[in-house]
C-alpha cells in the first residue's frame, strides 16, 4: 500500500478511471467554496484505490465529478477511455450507464422496484440484456434469497448490498462507491471486500471513498484528499 497522487496523462488501455486537474467552486451568497482544487487521480485495471480525507476534504464532490453526477467547472474525467466531464447530461447518464458503477450513501434502488427489478433496469441502461447473471450478482452480496424484496423491506446491511449489487449489475469498467462497508457487520464486511478483490481481480477498476481502517489497508493505493488537493 502507497500513498500517492499522480498528474500523468493516461490515455492507454490500462486505465480505467483518469482525472486531471479538477476544479469545483461552490457559491453562496457571497461565500465561495473551493471543494476540488485541481484534482488528478487515476485508477489502473485491476486497482482498487481508497480515497481518504477529514469531512469537508472534498470527497462527495470528488466523486460527483468522477461519475459525471456533478461537472468540475476545469480539469477532466476519462472513464474507459471515453470523456465523461463537459457532456450534456444526457450523454453523461448513457456513459455513466455503461461504464461505471455508482453507490452513493443516498442509495441508488428505486423504490418502488424490487432487487431483482432494480438490477435489471440497471442492465437495461446499461444496454444489456444478458439477465442471467442476476442471480450471480445477488450471490456475491449475499442476497440470493432477497431478490423479490422492496428496498424498505431490507434492512441496512442488505440495502447497502442491495445497492452494490445494482452498482456492479452493468458490470462497469470502474466502480465508484462511498463507505460501501458504511453498516455492515464483519462478515458482510469481508463479504464486500471479497466482491471488491473480484472486481480487480476481473481487470476492472475499484475507487471507494472510505474511513474504514480495513477497506483501507485492502486498497492497493491510498489518496488523501485535504482542503480539495490530493497530498502529496
Ligand atoms: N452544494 C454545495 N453548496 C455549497 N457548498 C458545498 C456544496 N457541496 C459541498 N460544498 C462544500 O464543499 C466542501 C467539500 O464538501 P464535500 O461534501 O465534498 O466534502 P466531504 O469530504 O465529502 O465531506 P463529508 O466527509 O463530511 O461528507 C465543503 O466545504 C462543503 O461545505
Amino acid at each position: 500500500m502507497t500513498t500517492t497522487s499522480t498528474a500523468a496523462a493516461r490515455a492507454d488501455g490500462a486505465t480505467a478511471l483518469d482525472a486531471r486537474e479538477l476544479y469545483r467552486f461552490f457559491r453562496t451568497g457571497e461565500e465561495e467554496t473551493l471543494a476540488l482544487r485541481g484534482v488528478s487521480l487515476h485508477v489502473q485495471r485491476g486497482e482498487t484505490v481508497a480515497v481518504v480525507g477529514p469531512s469537508g476534504s472534498g470527497k462527495s464532490t470528488l466523486l460527483a465529478c468522477l461519475a459525471g453526477l456533478d461537472e468540475p467547472a476545469g480539469g477532466y474525467v476519462h472513464v474507459g477511455g471515453e470523456r465523461i466531464s463537459h457532456r450534456p447530461e444526457a450523454q453523461r447518464a448513457r456513459l455513466r450507464a455503461r461504464r461505471i458503477g455508482v453507490l452513493l450513501q443516498s442509495g441508488n434502488l428505486i423504490a418502488h422496484l424490487d432487487v431483482r427489478e432494480n438490477i435489471r433496469i440497471a442492465q437495461a441502461a446499461a444496454g444489456r440484456r444478458d439477465v442471467s447473471d442476476i442471480a450471480a450478482l445477488l450471490d456475491g452480496v449475499g442476497l440470493s434469497g432477497r431478490a423479490h424484496a422492496l428496498p424498505h423491506e431490507l434492512a441496512g446491511g442488505e440495502l447497502a448490498r442491495a445497492g452494490l449489487a445494482v452498482a456492479l449489475a452493468n458490470d462497469p469498467d470502474v466502480l465508484l462507491a462511498d463507505e460501501p462497508t458504511g453498516e455492515l457487520d464483519g462478515r458482510t464486511e469481508q463479504r464486500v471486500l471479497d466482491l471488491l478483490g473480484s472486481r480487480s481481480d476481473a481487470g476492472r477498476g475499484v475507487l471507494v471513498v472510505t474511513h474504514n481502517t480495513e477497506v483501507v489497508s485492502f486498497a492497493d493505493r491510498v489518496l488523501v484528499l485535504r482542503d480539495g488537493r490530493i497530498q502529496p
